[in-house]
């Protein structure tokens, strides 16, 4: 590979696991392709105690075999080893080796036992060893079954050190300029927007093309490398993909409610819990609760697709292959650079949520910044603190400076919240306005006499998160 991007606390947590001087026992899981074997083998590169085994679909038989070959080119006299998983693991837990098998449930496809058979190695053999196993698996369900959830083989068997699990999640933004660093923050932000923090969706990215040009060649081109990415994982996730589709394309033309998704989609809403439950457990869309809301009992929540390459696919790409044949070169000029800003404005969204503890270092923020939204109204940002104040905002990712009724609207907004202080009383509210491309003079003549409003443009967001 060109270069192996962050995922430095990553690495940091896997290295804390092999030097801890007792057995550990570890779970690295994620989403497909965003980087799990990559992560463990950067982890081993120099090591010469470890055993990288890539679990492929197989027969227990073959897969035996394979492991022992790969196990074999660290420590040659393992062939002489009796071919069961717990005489070969015990060997290498004997010699206090790095044992990592990535893609796990391929393993338990073939061997449904072999969740127990480690559990008992670890309740009865490991004793002394200072030998660390770690398992990676993209089956986020079957994790789940096996070694996350309670009850499972595994679970309890699992460090329970924060470094035993580790969910591996997209790259942040800051790892953007790495991927493109000829490009400016405005399409640094652009390129997460499209691209999202998924190392492999990056990787390809040229620096030296402009953003519309890899946006074509990667996404748009029915050749591109990217173009069928996302229908190819969910087609290996899920048997019967139609009604799936329907949802996320519905997801993906601004429907957010579940009713509205259904009705989008064209199925009864009573029908959806099946669909949206499994695209949860697979990590492709999110549940969201309004700001300040407490999500055990807010039944006001939202759904998003997580993966910006999925949701551009549902938006601009799936079943739409005719009209880029038709529109040709013109293809991302006219169908897609126009709507593009709306498109990113999510992430814009998300970034600002982001980077408000910094920006608002003085106050102690009591939740993580996020959207708000009653009925007709919603505020983009919003952040309570442990003082009596309130911080509320307007993310705007648009062409124009934004004006005063961008500002005006958010002072009657704020209105509709219901949020009492810690220590009761009213509360009092510091405004803000995070803005693509600037402030209108009166704005920021507002800004200027005021006390309870900041104004932060882009490169301010992007300087705080890439600091
Ligand atoms: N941190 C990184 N920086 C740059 N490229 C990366 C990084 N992590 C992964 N990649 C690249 O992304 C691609 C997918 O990564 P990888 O195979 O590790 O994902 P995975 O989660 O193991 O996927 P799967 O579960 O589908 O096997 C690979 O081409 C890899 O080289």
């Amino acid at each position: 590979m060109d270069q192996f991007v962050n995922r430095i606390e990553e690495l940091d947590r896997l290295q804390a696991l092999y030097e801890s001087g007792t057995a550990e026992l570890a779970i690295i899981y994620g989403r497909r392709q965003i980087g799990k074997s990559e992560l463990v083998r950067q982890s081993i590169a120099d090591r010469d105690d470890a055993v990288y085994y890539q679990a492929v679909q197989g027969t227990a038989t073959t897969q035996l075999r394979r492991f022992v070959e790969a196990a074999a080119s660290t420590y040659p006299d393992i062939t002489a080893v009796k071919e069961e998983w717990e005489p070969l693991v015990t060997y290498l837990t004997d010699r206090d080796a790095v044992i990592i098998i990535d893609e796990f449930p391929y393993l338990i496809e073939s061997n449904e036992g072999l969740p127990s058979v480690i559990q008992h190695l670890w309740d009865t053999a490991v004793g002394e060893s200072q030998a660390t196993l770690v398992l990676t698996g993209s089956a986020i369900g079957m994790i789940h079954t096996h070694v996350l959830d309670g009850g499972a083989p595994l679970y309890g068997r699992v460090s329970q050190t924060p470094n035993g699990r580790l969910e591996l999640t997209q790259l942040p933004f800051r790892s953007i300029q790495e991927f493109v660093p000829t490009y400016d923050p405005e399409q640094r932000v652009f390129v997460y927007g499209v691209f999202g923090g998924t190392p492999r969706y990056l990787s390809p990215l040229d620096p030296s093309q402009s953003l519309g040009e890899n946006v074509t060649r990667l996404l748009c081109d029915p050749d591109g490398p990217l173009h069928d990415e996302p229908e190819t994982v969910l087609q290996m996730e899920l048997n019967e993909v139609n009604t799936y589709f329907s949802v996320l394309e519905s997801m993906a033309s601004g429907n957010r409610s579940r009713n509205e998704i259904a009705q989008g989609a064209g199925i009864e809403s009573t029908n959806t819990s099946y669909y949206f439950d499994r695209l949860e457990t697979l990590q492709i869309i999110e549940k969201q609760h309004p700001a300040l809301a407490d999500p055990a009992r807010s039944k006001r929540t939202r759904y998003k697709i997580r993966d910006p390459v999925f949701r551009f696919y549902f938006r601009y790409l799936y079943g739409r292959g005719g009209q880029y044949e038709l529109y040709g070169e013109n293809a991302y000029a006219d169908l897609i650079e126009p709507g593009l800003p709306d498109f990113v404005s999510e992430t814009f969204e998300s970034l600002c949520h982001q980077a408000v503890p910094a920006l608002y270092a003085d106050y102690q923020l009591t939740r993580v910044p996020s959207q708000w939204w009653y009925k007709g109204q919603e505020i983009d940002v919003v952040a309570p603190t442990d003082e009596s104040t309130l911080i509320a905002g307007e993310a705007k990712f648009t062409n124009a400076p934004l004006g005063y009724d961008v500002l005006g609207d958010l002072e009657d907004d704020v209105e509709h919240i219901d949020w009492t202080p810690t220590g009761g009383g009213k509360p009092t509210y510091e405004f803000a306005l995070f803005s693509r491309s600037g402030f209108k003079r009166s704005v920021e003549e507002a800004a200027a006499e005021r006390d309870d409003l900041r104004l932060f443009d882009l490169s301010d967001i992007v300087a705080v998160l890439e600091s």
